[in-house]
């Protein structure tokens, strides 16, 4: 298993991710949800580069050029609901992908300390030998990971999963490296924190990334 943590590259995804976390910028939840997607962008080009390439011969109106071009059929998979602007960012840089929906989420108990994880559906095509990519921009304790990544698996084996994510927490990276197959996964993070409060939420994070995109649920 990889892991890339690409908070440790000098890059201009930093700047986005500090902008996500900062507790004043983050309340304009228009540029909140363009920061998360601009990260989608930006993660999937890093992704493109580990991919297979064939070339492709394309004709311009003055000869014949020849590109290499990816090959691997994708599906970009999402978890709702903070994954729809990270997804959203994926799917402009790999616009051909399929698409995949799962809506695991926190349902707490009355004292709001402890939850499940509930997930009502899924909608996804076949993913057997594809590239699965598994997008969510929080990484808490990795239980919504794990148990979307389950549920997919009844569309088929993928060739290789990518979890893509922009703050996972320490505890989350051991997790998925436990329980997810070793020899074909990469997990991908923009930031790794060292820990998670008594709520499972990510110190220091960003907060509730689906509140800060689409506002609180009750
Ligand atoms: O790693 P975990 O401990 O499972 O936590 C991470 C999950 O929590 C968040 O979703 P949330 O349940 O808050 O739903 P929301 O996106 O609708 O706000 C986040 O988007 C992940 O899906
Ligand atoms: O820190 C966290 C943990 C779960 N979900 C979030 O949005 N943030
Ligand atoms: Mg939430």
């Amino acid at each position: 298993m990889r892991i890339i943590n690409l908070s440790e590259q000098n890059t201009i995804l930093n700047r986005f991710v500090s902008e996500l976390r900062d507790v004043n910028i983050q309340k304009d939840s228009m540029r909140f949800r363009r920061n998360v997607e601009r990260i989608g962008e930006t993660m999937a080009y890093e992704i493109s580069k580990t991919l297979n390439y064939a070339p492709l011969e394309t004709q311009t109106p003055l000869g014949t050029s020849i590109t290499n071009v990816p090959t691997d059929p994708i599906v970009i998979a999402t978890i709702l609901r903070a994954g729809l602007v990270f997804h959203h960012g994926f799917l402009e840089c790999f616009d051909k992908a399929e698409n995949a929906f799962v809506s695991a989420y926190r349902k707490y108990r009355e004292n709001h300390q402890s939850f499940h994880i509930h997930i009502e559906y899924i909608a996804s095509p076949q993913i057997e030998n594809k590239v699965l990519i598994l997008t969510d921009p929080m990484l808490a304790t990795g239980g919504s990971m794990d148990l979307s990544y389950q549920a997919l698996l009844t569309k088929g084996e993928p060739s290789h999963v990518h979890i893509a994510t922009i703050i996972a927490s320490k505890q989350a990276i051991e997790y998925c490296a436990k329980n997810f197959p070793q020899e074909k996964t990469t997990i991908w993070a923009a930031a790794i924190d060292p820990e998670l409060n008594e709520s499972a939420y990510i110190v220091p994070g960003l907060g509730d990334a689906g509140d800060l995109a689409y506002g609180e649920k009750e």
